[in-house]
C-alpha cells in the first residue's frame, strides 16, 4: 500500500476522499484501520479502500503511515505498531498538540516523522496545512508527502514552533467560519429569506470574499473598505461589529485553541 490511516474519523476521511477525488492514489493503493470491524466495512463501502480492525495489518503494508488517531491515543497505537514500522517508513502525524520528539519517543527509535495540523475542508479539496518534518525525512520524501496534501487544499511549511498557531488559524477555524455562517444565515431568515436559501447566500458570500483575498492579494481591509459606502448599510454593518467586539472575539478565541494545542 501506499499510503495507511491509522484511525478513520472526521480527518482521515476528509483527506481520503480528497486524494480519491484528485486520483493521487487509487483505491487499492489505500488502507485505513480502527476498531470496530462493522465501522471499518461501512467506511470500505462509502470510500471503495481496503479496511481492517488491525493496525498493525495496516502499519506494517504502508510506505506512507497517517496516524490519525486523536492525541491522547497515540502513545498507545504507536507502542501497538512500532515494532512494525521499519526504518523507510515515513509516520505522518495530524494530531493537534503532540511534537515530533513526543512522537520519536513512543517510537523509541529514529523514525522519520512528518508533523502536520490539516482541516476538514480537504473533502472538498480546499483544506490547508502546515507541514514541518524532523531531520530524518530526505527532502525528496517531503516533497512527496506535500504533494499529497497539496491534492486536497493547500500546504506551507513551518517551523514546528509555528504549529500551534496553525492549529488556531486554520486546524480549528472552520468551526468557527461555520459559526459564522449559521449566524448570517440566521439574519438572512430574521430578513425573509427561506432557511435553505440562507445558506447559499451566506457560504457563497464567504468563499467568494476568501477568494477576493486570496486572488487579488490586497490587504483585506482595503477590500472591506471597497464594500462600504458613504452613509450606506455596510459602514453600519462594520460599525455594530467593531461595537460588539467581532474582532477581539475572533483573536480570543483562536488563542485558546492555540492555548490548550500548547498545553496539551
Ligand atoms: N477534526 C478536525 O477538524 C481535525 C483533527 N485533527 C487531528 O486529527 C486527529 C483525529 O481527529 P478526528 O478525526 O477529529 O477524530 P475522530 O474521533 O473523528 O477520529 C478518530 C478515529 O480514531 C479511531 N480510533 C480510536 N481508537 C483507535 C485505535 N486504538 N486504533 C485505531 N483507531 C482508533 C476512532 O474509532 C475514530 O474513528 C486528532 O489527533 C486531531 O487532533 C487535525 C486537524 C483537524
Ligand atoms: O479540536 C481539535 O482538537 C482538532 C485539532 C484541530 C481541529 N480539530
Amino acid at each position: 500500500m501506499e499510503i495507511g490511516f491509522i484511525g478513520c474519523g472526521n480527518m482521515a476521511k476528509a483527506m481520503i476522499s480528497g486524494i480519491l477525488a484528485e486520483g493521487t492514489f487509487t483505491k487499492d493503493e489505500m488502507i485505513a484501520s480502527g476498531p470496530s470491524e462493522d465501522k471499518m466495512n461501512q467506511i470500505s463501502e462509502q470510500l471503495g479502500i481496503t479496511t481492517t480492525s488491525d493496525n498493525i495489518k495496516a502499519a506494517k503494508n504502508s510506505r506512507i503511515i497517517v496516524l490519525s488517531v486523536k492525541p491522547q491515543m497515540y502513545d498507545k497505537v504507536i507502542r501497538e505498531i512500532r515494532d512494525e514500522v521499519g526504518k523507510d517508513q515515513i509516520v505522518v502525524t495530524i494530531a493537534a498538540g503532540l511534537s515530533m520528539e513526543t512522537v520519536e519517543r513512543s517510537f523509541g527509535k529514529e523514525t522519520k516523522i512528518i508533523r502536520t495540523m490539516p482541516n476538514t475542508p480537504a473533502l472538498v479539496g480546499e483544506g490547508m496545512t502546515g507541514m514541518c518534518m524532523n531531520p530524518y525525512v530526505e527532502e525528496e520524501e517531503a516533497r512527496e508527502v506535500r504533494k499529497i496534501f497539496e491534492s486536497f487544499g493547500k500546504v506551507e511549511i513551518v517551523d514546528e514552533k509555528l504549529i500551534d498557531a496553525v492549529v488556531g488559524v486554520s486546524g480549528s477555524s472552520p468551526a468557527y467560519v461555520y459559526m459564522f455562517i449559521e449566524a448570517l444565515a440566521d439574519a438572512a431568515v430574521l430578513g425573509g429569506i427561506p432557511r435553505e436559501k440562507a445558506y447559499t447566500f451566506a457560504a457563497q458570500a464567504v468563499l467568494g470574499s476568501a477568494k477576493m483575498v486570496l486572488e487579488t492579494k490586497e490587504h483585506p481591509g482595503k477590500l472591506k473598505d471597497a464594500v462600504c459606502s458613504p452613509a450606506g448599510t455596510t459602514i453600519e454593518a462594520v460599525r455594530v461589529l467593531e461595537q460588539k467586539g467581532l474582532r477581539s472575539a475572533v483573536i480570543e478565541a483562536a488563542n485558546a485553541a492555540v492555548e490548550v494545542s500548547r498545553n496539551m
